[in-house]
């Protein structure tokens, strides 16, 4: 799709269209319709990342919460959008030892008590692996730092996604 068709959409098909670029959150599509006409897709992912910039501590923590936990159960019951269990399988996740699940589990859920929101990575930026261990490591994280970074994510995986459209 070129940036003239998608500047000549409805704010229903734009909706359609990018409405889970930001994963379950189409409200973030809805608002920046009406910053076309933009002159790039870059500037299509600047005006995403800047509205979710300017959202308070509460909004961010809220767009983290619409994130389904990485090879959660939602992965294994076949609820998750096309867009999270695409990602996650690329990323091996689908594939996990039963070690290697409940483990995983148990740092979610650590994770979780710890910040208030699940933990959000690029999962097609990294692999199982690397996954496991960044969520290690940023369990020890400053809980500022920590929403920043997490924030960052999010707008990783809604440049690929971006990409993708
Ligand atoms: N929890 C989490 O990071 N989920 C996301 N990451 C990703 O790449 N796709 C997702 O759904």
């Amino acid at each position: 799709m070129d940036i003239r068709a998608v500047n000549t959409l409805s704010y229903e098909e734009f909706v359609d269209i990018f409405g889970n670029v930001v994963e379950r959150c189409p409200l973030i599509a809805a608002a920046v319709w009406s910053r076309r006409p933009f002159s790039t897709f870059p500037d299509l992912e600047a005006s995403i990342a800047e509205f979710i910039d300017n959202l308070p501590v509460s909004g961010q923590e809220g767009i983290l919460r619409c994130h389904p936990d990485l090879a959660g159960r939602d992965l294994f019951s076949g609820s998750l959008t096309p867009e999270s269990r695409g990602e996650q399988t690329q990323a091996g996740l689908a594939s996990l030892t039963p070690a290697e699940e409940s483990r995983m589990r148990r740092l979610n859920a650590e994770y979780k008590d710890r910040f208030g929101f699940p933990f959000v990575i690029c999962a097609r930026m990294n692999d199982r692996e690397s996954i496991v261990q960044r969520l290690s490591e940023r369990l020890g994280s400053d809980p500022a730092e920590e929403l920043r970074r997490a924030v960052e994510e999010v707008k990783k995986i809604c440049h690929l996604r971006l990409r993708d459209i």
